[in-house]
């Protein structure tokens, strides 16, 4: 069975149609990749899966539950977490405290054991935020959201704003998670997206133009002409 199954989704901004009837599987413990052009709708999409923003029509089923009536806290608590920037009110605040912070808010006691090094933040414990290179405080929001203790974990664009080496290391943090927790990330280096993913869709003016295996997906003309020509050169 589907973690998640979304059904004919839509969402609208006055006249413009940002999601148009959008179909989508995440299955437990994968890791699927959304990509598109700018302006696809990828960011609106998950706002809608987060319960951050209210959808017009379809359905969004998580572990065969409907989701419709459910705000953001109770999806996260269920265990529908999306990762979100460090926010500067609590930059003086350490690595440690965030964590304890993100659990308690989660209904956890503390973070689970281990936490910190899955995150690339082995011994950041006592560190206060300000103090972290951009690159730690992009591993510090995954860790945020895994503390939530995730069965699907939202992404956008983890590896947005990190150099090469950053973003490898990004990269192997999320392929560790697979089997662990579910993974829908969006992400403009196609590259990393094919070589991390189990499975990308193509989202399209709003819509999914093609979904399934890497391999497949770059080789469907349909994507090459709507998004990976313009992509890769
Ligand atoms: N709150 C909003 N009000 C009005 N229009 C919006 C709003 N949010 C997004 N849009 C519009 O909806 C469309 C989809 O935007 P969205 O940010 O979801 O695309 P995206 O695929 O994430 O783009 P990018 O890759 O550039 O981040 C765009 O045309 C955008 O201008």
């Amino acid at each position: 069975m589907n973690l998640l199954e979304v059904r004919g989704l839509r969402k609208r901004f006055g006249a413009l149609v940002a999601t148009d009837g959008v179909d989508l599987d995440v299955a437990p413990g994968e890791i699927h990749a959304l990509i598109g052009p700018n302006g696809a709708g990828k960011t609106t999409l998950l706002a809608q899966l987060a319960g951050e923003l209210r959808s017009d029509a379809g359905s969004t089923r998580f572990d065969g539950q409907d989701l419709l009536r459910l705000p953001m806290h109770a999806r996260a608590r269920r265990g529908l977490v999306r990762s979100f920037q460090v926010t500067r009110l609590f930059r003086s605040l350490t690595v440690g405290e965030h964590l304890a912070f993100a659990a308690q808010a989660s209904g956890a006691r503390e973070p689970a054991p281990g936490l910190l090094e899955r995150a690339g933040l082995a011994g950041r414990a006592r560190d206060p935020v300000d103090a972290l290179p951009h690159g730690e405080q992009r591993a510090l929001e995954v860790a945020l959201a895994l503390a939530c203790a995730p069965r699907l974990l939202l992404l956008d664009e983890p590896m947005a704003g990190l150099g090469a080496q950053e973003s490898l290391a990004m990269g192997e943090r999320i392929a560790a998670l697979r089997g662990t927790c579910a993974v829908l990330l969006i992400e403009h280096d196609v590259e990393a997206v094919f070589r991390l993913a189990d499975r990308v869709s193509v989202l399209v003016g709003g819509a999914i133009l093609a979904s399934g295996p890497p391999a497949q997906v770059r080789a469907d003309p349909g994507v090459v002409a709507a998004y990976l020509g313009e992509a890769e050169t």
